[in-house]
């Protein structure tokens, strides 16, 4: 894989006016694949993370979608969590409940969520080992071109230093190419203790979004999109290439605000 500066092809860019409007645009581009996925496999695999995400999705339950999505058909991941226990403030699970999962309809033991009473490196293990199950099944697809699961949608939060789910820069998890989830347990952003999709599972999805706001993102999304230098720090954002699959980048106008003009004349949105 190459992830080196000079990559043109960065997705489809979505810059919006207001956090109003590019709620609405990622709960229509969610329910859309969902729709899709649902009558093409009979299953959403959708992949959640941490951070500021859950808030931003906050429009699917409210109408039309709460109605109009087959929330019987989604099975819930998450792309990074946190080694706390399910209660903790710090869990990606609780704050995914509390902000989302409660409101609408899913069904229970479709939600697949990390075993919290053992080390980082045994969640690591376990989660990729139910993850193996349900693609077995084929509730969640497999990639063409590796042995990698491909879920239908990866939801990413972008970190201001360029992290996205618990793969931070210069990190040794970022060259993990044999394992599709992997253990840190020196998260340069607490809590230290944190397991994460790699790359190689990211890179497979059919769709991978990539959701930031505010000016503090501005710096990362620049790096992560734009046609940088050798000079410029390679960050985990920028590695985000999925092979086959389609992605789509939700920026508001304070993010976008380091986006080469290039990139601004052919955004979407
Ligand atoms: O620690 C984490 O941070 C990132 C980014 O969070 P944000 O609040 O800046 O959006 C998040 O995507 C990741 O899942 C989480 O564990």
């Amino acid at each position: 894989m190459d992830f080196s500066g000079g990559h043109k092809n960065r997705g489809e860019l979505r810059i919006h006016e207001s956090l109003d409007e590019l709620r609405t645009d990622l709960a229509d581009h969610i329910a859309e694949l969902s729709d899709a996925s649902v009558k093409e496999r009979g299953y959403f695999s959708i992949v959640l993370s941490g951070g500021s995400l859950i808030g931003l999705m906050g429009k699917l339950f409210e109408a039309p979608y709460i109605k109009t999505v087959d929330w019987s058909k989604w099975y819930i991941f998450w792309a990074d969590e946190r080694v706390v226990a399910k209660n903790h403030a710090d869990s990606n699970y609780k704050l995914a409940k509390d902000g989302l999962l409660s409101k609408v309809p899913i069904v229970h033991s479709h939600v697949h969520s990390i075993n919290d009473s053992v080390s980082a490196e045994d969640a690591a293990d376990d989660y990729e080992f139910s993850i193996r199950q349900l693609v077995k099944t084929r509730v969640v697809s497999v990639s063409e071109i590796n042995d990698c699961p491909k879920f239908d949608l990866i939801l990413l939060g972008l970190g201001q230093d360029g992290h996205v789910a618990s793969l931070f820069p210069n990190h040794s998890a970022l060259n993990e190419r044999e394992e599709w989830v992997t253990f840190i347990t020196d998260s340069p952003k607490p809590p230290p203790e944190r397991i994460t999709f790699t790359l190689p599972v990211i890179n497979s999805a059919s769709n991978v979004a990539v959701v930031a706001t505010g000016d503090s993102k501005a710096e990362a999304a620049h790096l992560a999109i734009d046609v940088v230098g050798p000079e410029c720090p390679l960050i985990p954002a920028r590695m985000v290439q999925p092979a086959t699959g389609k992605l789509v980048w939700f920026l508001d106008k304070l993010a976008a605000s380091k986006l080469e003009d290039s990139n601004l004349n052919n955004k979407v949105g």
